[in-house]
């Protein structure tokens, strides 16, 4: 996977919240983009899902495909992208167990994992079948980080991933990262260092103003 981005900019309204930004992400690094509360780091993550339009340059996304990389509608991109923010509600309705089979009937789990094994994973075993609006709010961050980190496509997003986590929440968000996701393009939009500690390339957004 690669997604490329040309002069890429962003405004709401009058304010440019980035500009000129010139960067490529590929499959196998892990991107972290920091910055202050409100520089845009959200932003750019919405971008980059094809969530939100630029409104100067371009961006593209391109899969890897058996004769090399194919490129794909920004339509399309949803489909090939995981992704937990704090700002994707979950359907509070729902058991853990229901709110995963819901994902997977659009995109498939990684191969050879069942629900109550990642369920179990992610230390909800007890509430796998307890409505999440009875959830902790730490408790709903682990299930929103299972429906991101489990789903079997080749990228995933993170925005703020360890909102509400104690520190055994931070060591399992380390341990599936590590165990899960090392194929895939990761990209991490955060200011608190322990959320993105692994990943090689940072950009910050200051850069870009
Ligand atoms: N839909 C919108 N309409 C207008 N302004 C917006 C919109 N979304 C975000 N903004 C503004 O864009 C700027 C960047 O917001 P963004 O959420 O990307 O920042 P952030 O770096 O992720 O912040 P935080 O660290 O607080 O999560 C802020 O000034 C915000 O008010």
């Amino acid at each position: 996977m690669l997604i490329q981005l040309h002069n890429a900019g962003k405004r709401f309204n009058r304010d440019w919240i980035f500009r000129k930004v010139n960067t490529a992400f590929v499959s196998g690094n892990a991107y972290a983009i920091t910055g202050p509360n409100g520089s845009g780091k959200s932003t750019l993550l919405q971008v980059i899902a094809a969530a939100l339009q630029i409104n100067e340059g371009g961006i593209e996304w391109q899969l890897q495909k058996q004769k090399g990389l194919k490129g794909i509608d920004e339509e399309e991109v949803h489909s090939h992208i995981a992704i937990c923010a704090p700002y994707l509600e979950v359907i509070e309705e729902m058991t853990a167990t229901e709110f995963l089979q819901f994902h997977a009937s659009f995109k498939p789990l990684l191969p050879q994992m069942r629900i109550a094994e990642i369920i179990n994973i992610v230390g909800l075993q007890k509430a796998a079948n307890k409505q999440i609006r009875f959830y902790s709010s730490g408790m709903k961050q682990r299930i929103k980080l299972a429906q991101a980190i489990f789903a079997d496509v080749p990228i995933l997003l993170l925005d703020e991933p360890c909102t509400n986590l104690d520190a055994s929440g931070y060591e399992l968000y380390h341990q599936l990262i590590e165990k899960y996701c090392r194929h895939k393009l990761i990209v991490v939009s955060s200011n608190d260092i322990n959320e993105y500690d692994f990943c090689g390339e940072r950009l910050s957004i200051l850069d870009y103003k």
